[in-house]
């Protein structure tokens, strides 16, 4: 069984079914008591969910799904009305990802895309109706941070506004995607310190605004 396997069940067997707190809840006392996984977890995640209750998006994109945590974490913040889409390219992790977010009853609220986000991004305003996006969560490979914010620019996914969060800048680092957001002149962007998950490590999340 793999780790997220064993996180999976953890959940099923510990949390409350269509209680998204629950999930949340479950997986963070797994990750620090049991086995440490990626997540974006409970202490960068209380910085996303303040970052998601400022800004409010009707529609956001998450490149990095992985087994689902941060997804649960934005939409249970959500109205229903909003549009959250997650690209994940790993179909094994998608597939626990599908079953954690059915766990939390939030099914309907999470359009899950299995595909290299190189792929999907030219794809989004076309096949999955997309106009902008008010918000974008980058938690994938840290080595194409920059190739996928670069993608979204060009096709004109991101709007004067946009907020656009990225994990991991100092552990494991995305110093090429942290050096281009502060420097290109397209983005307002602000660094946010904070702990690696389920670790007292340093790590954080960098909050950049499109300026349009
Ligand atoms: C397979 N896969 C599905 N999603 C992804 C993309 N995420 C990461 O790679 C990722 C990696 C780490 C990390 C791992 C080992 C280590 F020693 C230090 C840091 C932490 C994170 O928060 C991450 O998001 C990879
Ligand atoms: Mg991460």
């Amino acid at each position: 069984m793999s780790k997220e396997q064993r996180v999976l069940r953890y959940v099923q067997q510990n949390a409350s079914r269509g209680d998204p707190d629950s999930v949340l809840a479950a997986v963070d006392k797994f990750g620090w008591e049991t086995e440490w996984a990626m997540n974006v977890g409970d202490v960068k995640g209380l910085i996303l969910d303040r970052f998601v209750k400022e800004t409010a998006p009707q529609t956001m994109l998450e490149l990095g799904t992985y087994m689902g945590y941060s997804a649960i974490r934005v939409v249970r913040l959500l109205p229903e009305t909003a549009k959250f889409l997650t690209v994940e390219f790993n179909p094994e992790n998608a597939a626990i990802a599908n079953e954690m977010i059915a766990f939390a009853g939030l099914q309907n609220r999470i359009i899950q895309i299995t595909s290299d986000s190189a792929d999907v991004i030219p794809q989004l305003k076309k096949k999955y109706d997309v106009d902008t996006f008010d918000m974008v969560f980058i938690d994938h490979w840290k080595d194409v941070y920059v190739r996928d914010i670069k993608l979204l620019e060009t096709n004109n996914l991101l709007r004067k506004g946009t907020v656009v969060v990225a994990d991991n800048i100092i552990n494991p680092g995305a110093p090429e995607y942290a050096d281009y957001v502060r420097t290109c002149g397209k983005y307002d962007s602000t660094f946010h310190e904070s702990n690696f998950e389920y670790s007292d490590d340093i790590d954080g999340l960098e909050k950049s605004v499109y300026r349009g």
